[in-house]
């Protein structure tokens, strides 16, 4: 009986995902030299997914991570087709934090009983987009507003309302590419108020970032790697000194 990703995510806080976008990553020996340097960074997830990614582009990933590594993989889709029973687990989102149906449930009709059949950890999940300076693809391709930085009572009673209706994980995301990533106090005002855990994302690019943040229980790290994976390395020596 292996452990319920799930699980594992609430075992330990400042632990690391490495987000992989599809149609970034199409070339084999790329994904190698990614694995072989996020395994030495100990890294504990891959997330795949991508706003506009298409399933053959997320069935060459998954097939090559599983050939080539153990690290747990966890579906982050960006749409109702990112789905595959041979990743660990799906993150399933909702998209709280906007008023668009398609994202808080229309998607999720599509597929529903294809992804009850499969043999998939699914996790459901509030995922809310923050405000993180600039326009993400999230907020384009869903046509919502994420939520203000400073409307730390708006974020934090959206994340609960999505407790109460039975989520198991908060996912607070400054969308990819931000340029303010999460403020460390909205999360400390989310963990006065609910122990689920919780993963933020978007515009982490520094290991002072990652420090800041280190009591929530993922960071997702996705364009800094895209532009030098070479970052594993300080994420190494962050991982290690602790
Ligand atoms: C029902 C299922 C299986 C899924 C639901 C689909 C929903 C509601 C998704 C939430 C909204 C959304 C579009 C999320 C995308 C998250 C994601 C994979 C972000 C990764 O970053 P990119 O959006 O690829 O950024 P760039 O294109 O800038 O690299
Ligand atoms: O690419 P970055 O900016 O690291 O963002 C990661 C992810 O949380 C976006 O959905
Ligand atoms: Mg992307």
């Amino acid at each position: 009986m292996t452990t319920k990703l799930l699980d594992q995510f609430k075992a330990k806080t400042g632990q690391i995902a490495v987000l992989i976008d599809p149609e970034k990553s199409q070339d084999v020996e790329y994904l190698r030299d990614l694995i072989k340097k996020a395994e030495f960074a100990g890294i504990d997830y891959f997330f795949v997914g991508g706003s506009t990614a298409n399933k053959t582009q997320l069935d060459f990933v998954i097939r090559s991570l599983k050939a080539l590594t153990l690290i747990p993989l966890v579906l982050f889709p960006g749409n109702y087709h990112q789905v595959s029973e041979d990743a660990d687990a799906l993150l399933y989102l909702s998209l709280l934090s906007g008023r668009n149906p398609e994202y808080l449930i229309g998607q999720h009709i599509q597929n529903a009983s294809d992804i009850k059949a499969m043999n998939l950890e699914v996790i459901p999940t509030a995922y809310l987009l923050i405000d993180g300076g600039k326009q993400s693809a999230v907020a384009y391709v869903s046509q919502t507003t994420p939520l203000p930085q400073d409307q730390i009572s708006l974020i934090t009673n959206t994340a609960i309302a999505g407790e109460l209706q039975g989520k198991q994980l908060i996912y607070l995301d400054a969308g990819s590419g931000a340029t303010e990533s999460v403020d460390p106090k909205i999360v400390k005002a989310l963990q006065e108020k609910t122990t689920l855990p919780i993963v933020v994302g978007g515009g982490l690019r520094s290991i002072e970032q990652l420090e800041n943040l280190k009591t929530v229980n993922i960071l997702v790290v996705g364009n800094k790697l895209e532009e030098d994976l070479d970052f594993l390395l300080d994420i190494r020596n962050l991982k290690t000194r602790k």
